[in-house]
């Protein structure tokens, strides 16, 4: 199916599935998995963000990084479709970029691109590791740049799909591993 299409029965799909209970409990599944991973527990430096309502909510999660002492960077997205991570060590300095997604407002704050595993958001997965985004093409040009950095993403009940059932471009960059409430998908 075209990806556009595709791309806003999903979004609407998911915006259904963010009013259940079961959204909920299937974040608290994704949460426990990760955090027993090996490759999360072996991060010191995670790029991750600051999630929807539609998305898995990634708040518990910042949390138990910070807990386990790792460094928590989230993106900002540029004029130019490039995206910075920077360092988030406090609530208190997240603002709202006009999109409505969360970002790191301190202006003194640390830069770091060059992580040790990024958190990658998305609307749908596949079994074949294809990865759906906003649209935006932020993390298929960031990932073309920084070649190597391990990817990760959380992959709700509504969000993965045994096959690709959208068009896959070729700048797509599929995602190494997909996290499910049931399974691990590698690349
Ligand atoms: N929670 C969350 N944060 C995220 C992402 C995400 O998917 N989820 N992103 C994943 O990539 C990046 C931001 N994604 C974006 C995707 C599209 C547009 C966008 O369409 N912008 C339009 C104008 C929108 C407006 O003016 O209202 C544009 O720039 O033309 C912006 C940001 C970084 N942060
Ligand atoms: N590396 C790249 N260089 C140039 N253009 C790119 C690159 N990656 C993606 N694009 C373009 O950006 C646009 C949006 O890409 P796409 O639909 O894949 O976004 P997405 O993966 O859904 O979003 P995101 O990565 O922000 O979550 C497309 O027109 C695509 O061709």
């Amino acid at each position: 199916m075209d990806k556009k299409i595709f791309r806003q029965r999903q979004l609407a799909n998911l915006k259904v599935f963010a009013t259940t209970a079961q959204k909920e409990h299937e974040d608290e599944q994704l949460l426990e998995r990760i955090l027993g991973w090996e490759e999360l527990i072996n991060a010191e430096t995670v790029g991750l963000t600051w999630s929807l309502e539609f998305e898995v909510n990634t708040w518990p999660l910042i949390q138990q990084l910070w807990l386990m002492e790792k460094e928590v960077y989230l993106p900002t997205a540029n004029q130019d479709k490039s995206m910075d991570f920077k360092l988030f060590s406090d609530r208190s300095d997240l603002g709202f970029s006009r999109f409505g997604v969360g970002e790191v407002m301190s202006a003194k704050t640390r830069i770091n691109n060059q992580l040790d595993l990024i958190i990658v958001p998305g609307l749908a997965y596949s079994s074949k590791n294809d990865r759906l985004g906003f649209g935006g093409g932020f993390y298929d040009r960031f990932l073309a740049r920084h070649l190597g950095i391990k990817t990760v993403t959380l992959a709700n009940s509504q969000m993965f799909y045994q096959n690709t059932e959208w068009a896959v471009e070729r700048t797509d960059i599929p995602v190494q591993t997909i996290i499910t409430p049931e399974d691990f998908y590698y690349l």
